[in-house]
């Protein structure tokens, strides 16, 4: 129970009226708002544990995201509900996810393109996806299509491992005239998915992050893209490199999808062969943690207090204190990387990795947009005389993209269900204690 306290003594009627003698030396002008946008395949994540033997049967390539066709995923479905196997249905997606989870932790607006049925039914797919989002994130700019949205059979292996095979339905029919320009281009930054890239036949979702993408760039909003799956990046990494270097500004992917990109299976080589593409990196790597990579301005750089790290870099840590910022705003820029270990070492119980790697990269668009935000409304900071990516430094970053992937391993789901802690809130403060 809260005790009565001391009460306010100053009442102004109406409320949002100050004093009317203060109101004249305190101008208090509105906060200038800020949000990232994403585009994604709209998918409901169906979960179910199966063994290997499953996989084979259905030609799934365990740790792949393999596209079924519908005859494949009713049998499948059939198979697994027969079964008693699905143990969740929820709102998916790896830029779906990345964006509640945004809009959970910052608790503000982010902005979602992609599909959505026209008439939805309560209890169908559409309807959990709804559902399953947090209100912060506004989706009145998905295109309404006629059939289901899509789903995605996430099968977990024995040892944690997790499978997908998707059943596209309409998730593919988003089209560049939904793409809305003035969002894009206000917009803190533009999330999108390699996964975005397999579009086939008429389908074209593709040429509408690719239209969303010279917005955001003609604009310059930062492009940050996540790998999705190594399967995808071994096709053709060439592509992909020439796909990155033209396009993105920050890359997000795991140990496996930095290898099939760089060749590299080192996650710190992996991250430096990826600075050469683009001007920042978040490579996570499971039970190893995760690194942090980019450049910063040699005058700029700022040592860490921290024991410096051994690894392929020997000290490749030493300046993991400086913030991130574009290689292009740099006249002598140096490279800069942190790394580290599972928070706490990891819950207890893992019941799988699914979407951690989202959730980290949810809190460095926080951190991203926590720096546009406080740029738009002091610009006179000290912060901002030199224009940095980020609000943070490397290591700040690492801390807290760490800490949330350790809360969707802690609750079993890729959507975060609340924000982190309150005393955890600010981006500054110390590393939490245990
Ligand atoms: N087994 C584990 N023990 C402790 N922490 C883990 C473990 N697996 C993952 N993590 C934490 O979660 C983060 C992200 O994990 P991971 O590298 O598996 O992401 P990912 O493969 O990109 O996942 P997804 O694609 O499903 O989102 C790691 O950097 C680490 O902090
Ligand atoms: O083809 C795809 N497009 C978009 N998202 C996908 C695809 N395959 C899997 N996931 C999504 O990846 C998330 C974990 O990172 C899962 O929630 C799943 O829905």
């Amino acid at each position: 129970m809260k005790f009565p306290g001391q009460r306010k003594s100053k009442h102004y009627f109406p409320v949002k009226a100050r004093d009317p003698l203060l109101e004249q030396l305190t101008h208090n002008p509105k906060p200038k708002s800020t949000y990232v946008c994403g585009i994604d395949q709209t998918l409901v994540d169906i979960e179910a544990k199966v063994a290997d033997e499953l996989l084979v049967r259905y030609g799934l390539p365990t740790g792949n995201s393999t596209l079924i066709d519908d005859d494949k995923a009713h049998a499948l479905y059939i198979e697994l509900k027969q079964n008693d196997l699905i143990s969740d249905e929820f709102a998916g997606g790896t830029i779906g996810n990345t964006v509640h989870n945004y809009s959970v932790l910052a608790d503000d607006k982010s902005v979602l393109f992609g599909v959505m049925s026209k008439h939805i039914e309560v209890g169908s797919y559409a309807y959990r996806y709804l559902c399953n989002t947090s209100s912060k994130v506004d989706l009145n700019y998905l295109q309404p299509v006629d059939g289901p949205i899509g789903r995605c059979f996430t099968l977990i292996s024995d040892c944690g491992e997790r499978t997908f095979a998707i059943s596209k339905g309409a998730m593919d029919k988003l089209t560049p005239a939904h793409i809305n320009e003035r969002v894009i281009e206000n917009s803190s930054a533009l999330v999108l998915t390699a996964y975005l890239m397999r579009a086939s036949g008429e389908d074209q979702i593709t040429q509408a992050a690719m239209k969303a993408i010279e917005l955001a760039k003609a604009a310059q909003v930062p492009v940050v893209l996540t790998l999705g799956t190594r399967f995808l990046i071994e096709e053709d990494p060439k592509w992909w490199q020439d796909f990155i270097r033209e396009h993105v500004t920050i890359l997000a992917m795991n140990e496996d999808e930095g290898e099939a990109l760089t060749g590299e299976s080192d996650p710190l080589l992996a991250s430096e062969a990826a600075l050469e593409l683009c001007d920042m990196v978040l490579t996570t790597a499971g039970p190893l943690g995760l690194y942090t990579a980019g450049y910063t301005e040699e005058s700029e750089k700022r040592e860490t207090s921290h024991t410096l790290l051994p690894g392929a870099i020997p000290d490749f840590n030493r300046f993991e204190f400086s913030r991130p910022k574009l290689k292009r705003d740099c006249q002598t820029p140096i490279k800069v990387y942190a790394h580290i270990s599972p928070y706490m070492g990891g819950p207890e119980r893992i019941r799988n990795t699914n979407g951690a790697g989202d959730g980290a990269l949810a809190a460095l668009l926080h951190d991203l947009s926590a720096n546009t935000f406080h740029k738009a409304n002091v610009p006179g900071s000290s912060k901002h005389i030199r224009d940095g990516l980020c609000y943070s430094s490397f290591s700040q970053i690492c801390k807290y993209a760490n800490r949330v992937a350790y809360q969707v391993l802690a609750q079993h789901s890729p959507r975060l269900s609340r924000g982190l802690p309150e005393r955890e809130d600010s981006l500054e403060e110390a590393y939490w204690e245990r």
